[in-house]
């Protein structure tokens, strides 16, 4: 069994650190699915290895919620599940609401990942007043004419966002006028807010700019050291072409499928 099920003061929680906090949703994502399996117990390096962190960091992490595991038996799952899950808030029901009910809007309420992991949708918004009455996901659409009323019979602290990036910060500002302090905000802006409220930013574009800018390094190093591994002679070039800026035609600037690529790697 594991040790460390002493019963902390909640407000040790705020002193986890912040990236801490950004790990522990993955640790119970893994705990969440060897519990599904069954597995009672778990050594630090395979919940490591599941969660994609280092074990150190996690043992470190752990000690933050004062568990400690036990030698030779590792951390008990169903405990870590419950520990996480009320350090992260999640022992408790919390109200969402989704404002933009278009593609992202409707696909985000579809999505049933929200309310098993305890985020209730309480209702879905949308500023065209075609849409008002319509089901989405079995919810029917509601004018933000409603918004106030709705966040106030709810108790909502949680706003979705995905309106237009000119509709945001506008949206925003009602939302947090309203009592909302936690958003999450999926339009390509940055938005302003006042202290005491959080903003979280999901920008699935961003991170396949972070992708591409791995993968053009990759195919770089990739043709250096190809480069490296066979002497070759020296490139022939063509015969300078007129009409360019340095007499150089650049028909010879292929990527490896023959594309002339927008950036050559060095
Ligand atoms: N973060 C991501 O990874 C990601 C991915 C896809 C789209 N997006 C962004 O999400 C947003 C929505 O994209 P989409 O494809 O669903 O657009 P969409 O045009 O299909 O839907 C937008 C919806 O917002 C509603 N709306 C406009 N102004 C509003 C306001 N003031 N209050 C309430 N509702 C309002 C519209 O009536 C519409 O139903 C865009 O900002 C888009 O750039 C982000």
């Amino acid at each position: 069994m594991a040790t460390g099920r002493t019963h902390r003061p909640a407000t040790r929680s705020r002193g986890i650190p912040e990236a801490t906090v950004a790990r522990l949703p993955l640790y119970l994502r893994a705990l969440t699915a060897l519990s599904e399996r069954s597995v009672p117990t778990v050594s630090s390096e395979e919940l490591a290895a599941a969660a994609g962190v280092n074990s150190a960091k996690l043992r470190k992490d752990f000690s933050y919620l004062g568990s400690y595991g036990t030698r030779g038996v590792g951390y008990d799952v169903e405990y870590l599940v419950y520990q996480i899950s009320r350090e992260l808030g999640l022992t408790q029901d919390w109200p969402v609401v989704i404002v933009g009910i278009g593609n992202l809007g409707a696909a985000l309420a579809n999505y049933g990942g929200f309310a098993s992991r305890g985020f209730r949708v309480a209702a879905l918004i949308d500023a065209d007043p075609a849409m008002a009455g319509k089901p989405v996901a079995g919810i029917a659409v509601q004018h933000t004419d409603e918004l106030e009323k709705i966040i106030n019979d709810n108790g909502v602290s949680i706003g979705v966002i995905a309106t237009p990036a000119g509709a945001a910060q506008q949206v925003c500002d009602r939302l947090v006028s309203y009592g909302v302090t936690s958003i999450l905000n999926f339009a390509p802006t940055v938005l302003s807010v006042p202290e005491g409220v959080d903003v979280r930013k999901v920008d699935l574009s961003i991170e396949l700019q972070i992708l591409a800018f791995h993968e053009q390094r990759k195919a770089g190093e990739e043709a250096s050291s190809q480069d490296a591994a066979q002497p070759v002679a020296p490139p022939v070039r063509p015969a300078p072409a007129a009409g360019t800026e340095d007499g150089h035609d650049d028909s010879d600037r292929k990527g490896p499928d023959g594309d002339v690529p927008a950036v050559m790697p060095a």
